[in-house]
């Protein structure tokens, strides 16, 4: 329905001050959309993504948009060359053609866009030599040229620093320049190259132009003839080295050897991969006065508090003086305060309420047990209050199954979850092997989060979370989120109040346990933030240039770089740039400074399925268009 199309793109300009417009398949003509006329020096972006374009791009298109930041043309059929006109977007920083029948040599014009971030050509038919001319696009981070024709010597390009690039299936020949030799192979198969990361040269010994070996510290290539004075000098050098390492070497191995072994040793002996956590349970034990190694952790400091408290005082938790875990609803008593003792486990982590552990029971089950400290209420207020917090069901939400109460120890059973919180996710291991977090998962991370907390909220007016932030999303196997942490902050006395998470607290919350709904609403538009740009909001960047995540969102859309802000993982799913703009402006929304301004957490999560769906459609459409999708 183009009304209510046209209604959303204009949402969608104000979303980014009235200066980025989108184009989509109904408005073929550049300038004129559903009889909205609009000006040139307005368009900032220009996205044409899989609109089934075809034939040459006329010339005269370009002329005027010399405001264009972002233009994308990627999955038409453009045949021809790129038009002469272009050459007047000189704000132009992306610039995605990938996936067309565009031909003809690569234009000179383009070196004449010195902004140019990312250059995605990769797909078309471009053929002749590779230009040299690139050097002068000093800013360029991403340059893909795959699969086209181009021919030749790949040139030095040391005047670049690029993040990303690809020339794979060309006809391109001779050596990868040195500065390229980073990249991976598959940035080069399907050529006639040779030298890193490729098979040596024909001839190369590892010393010709092209190898490092060959390269002084200047990055200037020396004689392929070594007068013998270089060579004595490489070979001292080589042996001065050699009994360097020899000697750092030696002194490493008497240092571990006269280490002893203490109960670290053994629990990281034990848990080698989990070195950090095993060392930090003990000395967790060792403060609560208990014994035991960090190998079983809780059940030292189970321990520790209970023969620290004595009967008496397990008689006083539970009534009829037998250790109890109290569970809620229809969990199956699985175990027992006896077989959590047992249980080895390890640390998850310290929060603001206490430690956190994973705790593998004999019989099979992991739990996560988290150990409160502060709490300053009365057993039975606690007791009112962990019941109410027992009573939440829903998919969205991590299951309190169980807890323990006593005068020195409160404990905490929930279901464990293997893929652990959305923050370690998002700025966790970034190397290789780990999965991609696309726009899929992301999206629904963000809406499994809104139902979670949604739910919370049609608990009461006066529910809320209180403490939303990434590291108390956690994700099942298959990247379902559930909620955290819900219900704790009315539990613990004010020294562990959550201040620490200021990145996510809402202006107007001066007493961290005083929060609202709509406070809720602002760390949910944090977090949504956070997802989208791949940025923490203690991130070092943000603190240094004393702003807030949302202010430093904000500041760049209205400086016109919409584009910038996402994560780069998600920009190379380019598709669906226009439902992350959606989603970007309902984070906006969310954060909004005055909590009467913000939507209400159902609205945002009946937003989110909206926009999550939209972007399903056009990646089945997209799918059928072509399945290799960048
Ligand atoms: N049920 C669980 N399954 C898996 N990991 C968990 C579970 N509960 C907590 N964690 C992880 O344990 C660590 C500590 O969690 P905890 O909730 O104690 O602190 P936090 O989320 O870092 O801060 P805060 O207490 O302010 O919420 C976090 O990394 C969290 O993701």
């Amino acid at each position: 329905d183009l009304a209510s199309e046209r209604a959303a793109l204009l949402a969608l300009r104000s979303a980014v001050g009235g200066r980025t417009l989108f184009w989509n398949a109904t408005n073929k003509s550049p300038c004129n959309w559903a009889g909205v006329q609009c000006e040139h020096d307005h368009v900032v972006e220009l996205h044409l993504p899989g609109v089934a374009l075809s034939g040459q791009i006329p010339v005269g298109i370009f002329g005027n948009l010399t405001q264009l930041r972002t233009l994308s043309l990627r999955f038409n059929a453009l045949t021809g060359t790129i038009p002469s006109d272009l050459a007047s977007c000189v704000n132009l920083r992306n610039l995605y053609l990938q996936r067309n029948l565009l031909s003809g040599e690569i234009p000179p014009l383009l070196f004449r866009l010195p902004d140019l971030v990312r250059l995605n050509m990769g797909f078309n038919n471009f053929s002749g030599p590779f230009p040299t001319g690139f050097n002068n696009l000093s800013r360029l981070k991403t340059l893909f040229l795959e699969n086209n024709h181009l021919l030749g010597p790949i040139p030095d390009l040391n005047s670049l620093s690029l993040d990303q690039f690809n020339v794979s299936n060309n006809f391109l020949n001779g050596s990868v320049p040195l500065k390229l030799q980073t990249f991976p192979q598959d940035s080069f198969l399907g050529n006639s190259l040779c030298g890193r990361p490729l098979a040596l040269c024909p001839g190369d010994d590892g010393t010709s132009p092209s190898s490092p070996l060959a390269v002084d510290n200047n990055g200037n290539k020396k004689k392929k003839n070594l007068s013998g004075g270089a060579i004595a000098g490489i070979v001292i050098g080589s042996v001065v080295c050699l009994l360097l390492l020899a000697f750092v070497f030696i002194l490493a191995c008497r240092k571990k050897s006269g280490k002893n072994t203490s109960a670290v040793d053994i629990a990281t002996v034990k848990h080698p991969e989990s070195e950090v956590l095993a060392e930090k349970s003990v000395s967790d034990v060792e403060n609560g006065g208990g014994h035991g190694n960090g190998h079983s952790a809780v059940a030292a400091a189970a321990a520790a508090a209970i023969s620290g408290s004595g009967a008496g005082n397990n008689a006083e938790a539970n009534g009829g003086g037998a250790k109890r875990l109290v569970f809620f609803g229809n969990s199956a008593r699985a175990f027992d305060l006896e077989d959590l003792l047992r249980a080895s486990a390890e640390v998850l982590g310290k929060g603001t309420f206490g430690t956190a552990y994973k705790a593998v029971l004999e019989a099979g089950p992991v739990v996560a047990v988290k150990r409160l400290k502060d709490v300053t209420i009365s057993e039975k207020e606690f007791r009112e209050k962990i019941e109410t917090v027992g009573t939440m069901d829903h998919e969205n939400l991590v299951p309190l199954r169980a807890y323990y109460f006593s005068r020195d120890e409160k404990l905490l059973v929930y279901d464990y979850m293997p893929v652990g919180s959305l923050s370690a996710l998002l700025h966790g291991n970034k190397g290789a092997g780990r999965t991609p977090l696309n726009w899929e998962i992301r999206s629904g991370i963000a809406l499994g989060a809104a139902r979670g907390i949604e739910y919370l909220h049609s608990q009461g007016h006066n529910v809320s979370h209180g403490n939303i932030k990434s590291s108390n999303i956690l994700l099942t196997k298959s990247y379902d989120a559930r909620v955290s942490d819900f219900g704790l902050a009315h539990l613990v006395g004010p020294s562990s109040t959550p201040n620490r998470v200021a990145g996510y607290r809402a202006p107007e919350v001066t007493d961290p346990r005083k929060v609202s709904q709509k406070a809720d609403v602002y760390s949910f538009g944090v977090l949504l933030l956070e997802l989208l740009t791949g940025k923490a909001p203690t991130h070092a960047l943000l603190n240094e240039e004393g702003v807030d995540l949302p202010r430093w969102v904000q500041s760049v859309v209205r400086e016109e770089w919409t584009s910038e802000v996402f994560d780069l993982e998600l920009l190379r799913y380019q598709n669906v740039e226009e439902e992350m703009v959606q989603l970007l402006q309902l984070a906006v929304d969310c954060a909004a400074q005055y909590p009467d301004k913000r939507p209400s957490m159902s609205e945002v999560a009946r937003n989110i399925e909206e926009l999550r769906r939209s972007s399903l459609k056009e990646d089945q459409d997209q799918i059928q268009h072509d399945p290799i999708n960048r």
